[in-house]
């Protein structure tokens, strides 16, 4: 890891419905340690000494967001999610840039649904990454066998996991270069899950930095059951 970590800005995508979650209201909203899991992941930046602004990409209709301390602090600037979480993230971006942040900037995107990020990945991706010509990612290589299913529900073959990373958050890529791609990749409907595969599309390839396996993202009820007894454990 090199010494130096540079000066970025946040964006946190907090504007889905957390359909596999099945609770009562957005997974983002749901209690851990006593605060929200978003509280949570919003602190994950909020401290850092190289933090230029966080933007948070809200539901036009959220109800809870007012309802939170956080929502007060001058820190942390809106934008108004979309359908899918990339259009969310574009949303994000055009704040960003009506708040100041150049092209060059470096802009880390993390899923509100991934409270668990820990200083020390944060400051290896930003440290691995600060003089790198594309950007990259935080991934976790595959650990368990991989199959690929057929159509008709059983193995159509077993999948060479040597080659195999989890994408996780944060993502880091300049402002300019990720906003152009995305907005371009969207037009063209190409189906952009994370803001790597919109560079990907592009023609570039992100580096992947290994980083912790239980930053994992909030998306099913076992996830975060697992989650509030580990940090019950810790704290
Ligand atoms: N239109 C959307 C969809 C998702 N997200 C955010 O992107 C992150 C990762 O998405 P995912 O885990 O899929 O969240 P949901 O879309 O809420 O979950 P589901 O697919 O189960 O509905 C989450 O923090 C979510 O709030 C977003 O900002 N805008
Ligand atoms: C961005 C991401 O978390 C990387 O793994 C993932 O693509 C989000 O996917 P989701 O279906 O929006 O949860």
């Amino acid at each position: 890891m090199s010494s130096a970590i540079p000066a970025f800005w946040a964006l946190i995508p907090a504007a889905g419905v957390g359909a596999r979650m099945g609770a009562d209201r957005p997974k983002q909203y749901l209690e851990l340690a006593g605060k929200t899991i978003l509280e949570h992941t919003l602190a994950c930046f909020l401290g850092h000494p190289q933090l230029r602004g966080l933007v948070v990409s809200l539901a036009s209709d959220d109800p809870y967001w007012p309802h939170l301390d956080c929502s007060r602090d001058s820190r942390i600037q809106r934008a108004e999610g979309g359908v899918e979480r990339a259009d969310s993230v574009l949303s994000g971006l055009l704040r960003l840039t009506e708040l100041g942040a150049g092209d060059d900037d470096w802009v880390l995107v993390h899923d509100a649904a991934r409270p668990n990020l820990s200083r020390f990945d944060l400051d290896l991706l930003l440290a691995e990454l600060a003089d790198d010509p594309v950007g990259g990612l935080l991934a976790v290589p595959a650990r368990d066998t991989l199959k690929r299913a057929g159509a008709d529900g059983r193995v159509a073959e077993t999948v060479d996991r040597s080659v195999i990373w989890q994408a996780f958050t944060p993502q880091m890529f300049r402002l300019g270069a990720l906003h152009r791609v995305l907005a371009d990749a969207l037009v063209s409907g190409v189906r952009i899950t994370d803001e790597a595969s919109a560079i990907e599309w592009a023609g570039q390839a992100p580096r992947l930095i290994e980083g912790r396996a239980d930053n994992l993202k909030i998306t099913r009820p076992e996830d975060l059951e697992w989650l509030r007894q580990r940090w019950s454990q810790k704290r």
